[in-house]
């Protein structure tokens, strides 16, 4: 059963287009990774469905009701992690749940248990105490994603929530939304990084330029590529020129350098295994040279022309 659903929304801010006519449905107990480069619209999609941000038209139903005539009921029954840390820095952990709790309308002995429960789950029991400038930058993540889960919400929206964190927060928090998960939330989560949707996602949309360019699970959606293959060859000088050359063989969709790694990604069949090669070597030495089957991350670069990783090389 969708406990969201999405039609024809679209959102401009002034003449740019934010959200161009976008579809999407969220089925009860999915964790649901959205996906896409910077700028693609994911964050104002959110925004627009926790009801943070108007959009211009469309409709947008939750938990079967129309989602803006019925907004404080549905706001309820969400979470919202969002991008930015919105945690008050002068309350103390617990001082912070108190004050979310609240707004739900959680109070007496009903908001103790729920901080006490909260607090244990996000695994910040020993500093209920605490400042949150006194907290390394993963712990103060989970303190703001505590504040999203106090009241127990049905369904929980998570805008890139592990973006900048050591890798042991990180898995915390993986971890944290994997049994929030089993535990009957549905969960819709932004990031950039692929492991992780790989890893948790049982559904993943890839958005570009405010569209939805791609819906499905992971092994449908790497399907969809099937008929290409990733080409990688290594390369001693791999210049501008060589790319070009590359990028204009017949049946080659896309050229990537990672490194002194060239990925390409053919056609099956397109013969472009020899032709690369051949190409190559009139530009030096060939170090290494491998065809591989397709991965999501193919996938979305063949998709969106873009690599996912984009900010964190900026
Ligand atoms: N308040 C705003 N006013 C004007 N333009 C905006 C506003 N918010 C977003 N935009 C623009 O709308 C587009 C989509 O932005 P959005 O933040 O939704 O993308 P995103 O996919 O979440 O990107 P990122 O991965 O960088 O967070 C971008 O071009 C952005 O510049």
């Amino acid at each position: 059963m969708a406990i969201v659903h999405m039609k024809n929304i679209v959102k401009r801010y002034g003449s740019h287009l934010a959200l161009d006519h976008v579809d999407l449905d969220i089925g009860e107990g999915e964790i649901l990774g959205l996906l896409g480069p910077n700028g693609a619209g994911k964050t104002t999609l959110i925004h627009a469905l926790a009801g943070i941000v108007g959009f211009d038209s469309g409709e947008i139903n939750v938990f079967g009701k129309e989602q803006q005539t019925n907004l404080m009921d549905i706001k309820r029954q969400i979470g919202l992690v969002t991008q930015e840390i919105t945690v008050f820095t002068d309350l103390s952990a617990q001082e912070n749940l108190e004050f979310f709790g609240g707004i739900y309308g959680l109070k007496g002995e009903k908001l103790k248990e729920r901080i006490d429960e909260t607090l244990a789950f996000v695994g910040l029991t020993e500093h209920a105490n605490k400042l949150p400038t006194k907290f390394s930058g993963g712990m103060q993540r989970r303190l703001n994603i505590a504040c999203a889960l106090v009241h127990q919400p049905k369904f929980l929206i998570m805008d890139e929530p592990t973006v900048g964190i050591d890798p042991q927060s990180r898995n915390h928090i993986l971890e944290t939304i994997r049994q929030l998960n089993e535990q009957g939330t549905t969960i819709l989560y932004t990031t950039h990084y692929m492991e992780e949707v790989q890893n948790l996602a049982t559904r993943v949309v890839i958005m570009d330029k405010g569209h939805v360019i791609a819906d499905g699970t992971i092994p449908e959606l790497v399907h969809k590529i099937q008929h290409e293959e990733k080409i990688k060859l290594e390369v001693e000088e791999p210049s501008d020129m060589l790319l070009e050359k590359l990028r204009k063989l017949e049946g080659v969709k896309q050229v990537s350098l990672h490194g002194k790694e060239i990925h390409i990604i053919s056609q099956v069949g397109a013969g472009n295994l020899d032709r690369a090669l051949s190409i190559a070597k009139d530009f030096g030495e060939i170090r290494s040279v491998s065809a591989e089957k397709p991965t999501l991350e193919d996938v979305f670069l063949t998709l969106t022309g873009k690599r996912l990783r984009d900010r964190e090389e900026e």
